[in-house]
């Protein structure tokens, strides 16, 4: 997870290949609560490891379930049996509200028939969610709900014991949020021992789809609700939850809607075959994908599959009632900005109660963009977008912002098919219009990255394995320098802050070198320790180098390495060998490469370069400090000549010699901190970058 107050995405260009989403978010915490209220142990296949996940198992730990993961991940829950292990607890639930909405029901009815005291909390925003049509529902019902806060919104405290009514149909509104009703449906078993217990829908339901999952899933746990049509339901007296004992659970489908709009936009030579949800998903944002067809979308499916290819392109743009996918809905917005006309959403009024108002705040970041946005109480019209805006998107504590938002780095990719668009503009200034918009493809930066923890932590990360961006388009950050000079850490604290891979180049000469040396290959051959350096079988893996199957990390490190590397680096023919192993480190989202001649040569068209030089006196103090607390003994005179020597071969030899580059910034660290030289760097690069400042 890209743990960064920012991320910088470069333009991209293309997707490919499988994508394995993670567990569904909707099902994950329904089986959850379901388990924790069965007898009996549940064992849960693929549960979503997330923020609000882990609000719940949280949870109901505190509540007495048992929990344990085995080797293989799976989750081992025992219930309570529907009997309170506890009678007093305080439950902090994030901004879950598939915790906060299922657990006040369930808790709700477990203190009025058995007793206790329980509060429920979250973050701030999830005390501006409303929840009163279910305080409601539950106090008509008998149960003691006092609001701490504001009147019908978060913190709750329910208490009991108390009588409840269960002879009357229990009554709540189905046109705000259907999680009120998922969270009786969820609930009432508990009370529904001796006769049946109503609910009855007041209004129009919406999010249908995700009561299609709640009763399915009551299913798998023993309890059968009728169902007349979607205004009244009956949990039929005797119902018991009963552990199914071995539960799947099945991709999110809301995830996917960011990889089938994924396939549609960029996957244009192969489709992106999505795993984990397909034909016989249970959930209702699976039907995003007959969305993306209306968009252009050529999609294929199968039980547990789907895959997507870029069929019309721009896409078309469409107007959509989107009560059956509020939440896939979003990324349709995103669609929008590709397509050859304006996108209408509509019945979308519940982005308004979720993590944030979702409907101005897609409204505020496509406008950013450069987007035309008009936005009503329950829909949103997105035109296309052509001239696009390096923007800052603020994300809002959504995780749904910062997926969809991350769309927008394939805005080079619409004057791809110029023929094929410019055949609607056949005036010569509109054809140079579509070149220019090619030329002027721009990163997106995405604040707050980690938000996506909530559902998918790892989005960044699988979104980067199956897209691609031209080479050119990847940022690097060059660091060069003498030897000791603080490249290595300076590197290290760049990459960290930024989230960009690290190549420390003077790793790969000095596993050549080693190698080589333990081949009784002659030093100062070239073309054998080329050879050696062209099949070097080498891995990187957290901080550690691997050659073959062994740990070199050490041996690397050693003084002694550091000279071997230095002899092998002066042959030309090594320099080509090691060449395309270092451009293989460009990787999305951005790279920081330190050596000697990263600026110079392999590197030449970086965004920042930076030479940076400490006093030789300094370096040498360094190093026997490094040395010295890794417990080698060294002497600080000796060091000092080693390295005076190394600077002077390297910055003498004839290939690809240590100097600065012509538009390198220098840079003196030697009466800087480590972190007051990373702040610089991270300054200049903030000035090479198109985005205004933060907010
Ligand atoms: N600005 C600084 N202030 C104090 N110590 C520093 C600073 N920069 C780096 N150091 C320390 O100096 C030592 C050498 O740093 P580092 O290994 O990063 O240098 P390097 O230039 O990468 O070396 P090499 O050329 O051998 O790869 C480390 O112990 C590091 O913590
Ligand atoms: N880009 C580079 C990086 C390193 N070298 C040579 O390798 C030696 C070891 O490098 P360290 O940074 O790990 O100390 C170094 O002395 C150089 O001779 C290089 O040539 N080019």
């Amino acid at each position: 997870m890209f743990k960064i107050p920012f991320l910088d995405l470069p333009p991209l260009r293309s997707a490919a290949g499988t994508v394995r989403l993670p567990g569904s978010k909707s099902i994950s915490n329904r089986v959850l609560l379901l388990a924790g209220l069965s007898e009996g142990t549940t064992a849960v296949h693929d549960l979503l490891d997330s923020d609000d996940t882990a609000v719940m198992l949280a949870s109901l730990k505190t509540l007495g379930c048992q929990l344990k993961t085995d080797h293989a991940g799976v989750l081992h829950l025992t219930g309570i049996g529907g009997r309170l292990q506890t009678r007093q607890a305080q439950l902090f639930l994030g901004n879950a509200g598939t915790a906060m909405r299922p657990l006040t029901a369930a808790l709700a009815l477990l203190a009025a028939t058995q007793g206790g005291e329980f509060e429920l909390s979250g973050v701030p925003r999830m005390h501006e969610r409303p929840i009163a049509d279910l305080v409601d529902a539950l106090r008509l019902l008998g149960c003691q709900i006092e609001c701490l806060g504001n009147e019908g919104y978060p913190p709750l405290k329910l208490t009991g014991p108390s009588p409840l009514k269960l002879d009357e149909p229990v009554k709540v509104r189905g046109d705000v949020s259907s999680q009120f009703l998922t969270a009786l449906l969820l609930a009432l078993p508990l009370v529904a021992t001796q006769q049946d217990v109503v609910i009855e829908v007041v209004g129009e339901l919406i999010s249908k789809p995700y009561i299609h999952i709640t009763l399915a899933l009551l299913e798998r746990f023993g309890i059968q609700v009728q169902r007349e049509g979607w205004q009244r339901f009956t949990i039929p007296a005797g119902s018991r939850y009963r552990s199914p004992g071995d539960l799947h659970v099945e991709g999110d489908a809301s995830s996917a809607s960011y990889f089938i709009a994924l396939g549609a936009i960029a996957a244009s030579d192969e489709p992106l075959r999505i795993e984990g949800v397909g034909q016989a998903s249970l959930q209702g944002d699976v039907r995003f994908a007959e969305a993306a067809q209306a968009m252009g979308a050529i999609v294929a499916s199968g039980p547990n599959w789907l895959e997507v290819r870029r069929g019309a392109w721009p896409l078309r743009g469409i107007d959509l009632d989107c009560n059956h996918i509020p939440d896939a809905a979003m990324t349709l917005a995103l669609m929008a900005l590709y397509a050859d006309g304006p996108t209408t959403l509509r019945n979308i009024a519940s982005w308004r109660v979720k993590e944030t108002d979702r409907l101005s705040a897609m409204a505020t970041e496509l406008r950013k963009l450069g987007a035309e946005v008009e936005e009503g109480p329950d829909w949103l019209r997105v035109q296309p977008l052509r001239d696009w805006r390096a923007a800052s998107i603020h994300t809002y504590d959504d995780h749904r912002m910062a997926m969809c938002f991350s769309l927008a780095a394939f805005n080079g990719l619409l004057s791809d098919r110029s023929p094929q668009r410019v055949k609607h503009h056949p005036d010569p200034a509109a054809i140079r219009g579509e070149l220019q918009t090619k030329d002027r493809a721009v990163p997106v930066r995405i604040l707050d990255p980690q938000c996506v923890a909530k559902t998918f932590p790892d989005y960044f990360e699988t979104l980067f394995g199956v897209v691609e961006a031209r080479s050119e388009d990847i940022p690097v950050i060059t660091i060069d320098g003498p030897t000791a000079s603080g490249k290595g850490t300076l590197a290290d604290q760049v990459a960290h802050a930024l989230g960009y891979v690290i190549l420390d180049s003077g790793s790969l000469y000095r596993a050549c070198a080693l190698a080589a040396h333990r081949g009784e290959v002659d030093l100062d051959d070239g073309e054998a320790v080329a050879a050696v350096g062209a099949n070097l079988n080498l891995s990187f893996k957290n901080g550690h180098v691997w050659l073959d199957e062994e740990d070199i990390s050490e041996d690397l490190r050693r003084e002694a390495t550091g000279l071997m590397a230095s002899q092998v680096a002066a042959h030309p023919a090594v320099r080509a060998a090691l060449n395309q192993l270092q451009l293989d480190f460009r990787r999305l989202p951005g790279l920081v490469a330190d050596g000697r001649d990263m600026g110079t040569d392999v590197f030449p068209d970086a965004g920042l370069k930076v030479f940076l030089t400490a006093s030789a006196a300094t370096r040498a103090e360094r190093r026997h400090k490094q040395l010295i607390s890794k417990g080698i003994s060294a002497n600080i005179e000796g060091l000092r000549q080693d390295l005076e020597a190394r600077d002077a071969r390297d910055k003498n030899r004839a290939a690809s010699p240590l100097h600065p580059a012509a538009d390198a910034k220098m840079l003196d660290n030697s009466a800087q901190s480590i972190e007051e030289s990373t702040q610089r760097v991270l300054a200049w690069w903030a000035q090479t970058r198109p985005f205004a400042v933060q907010r």
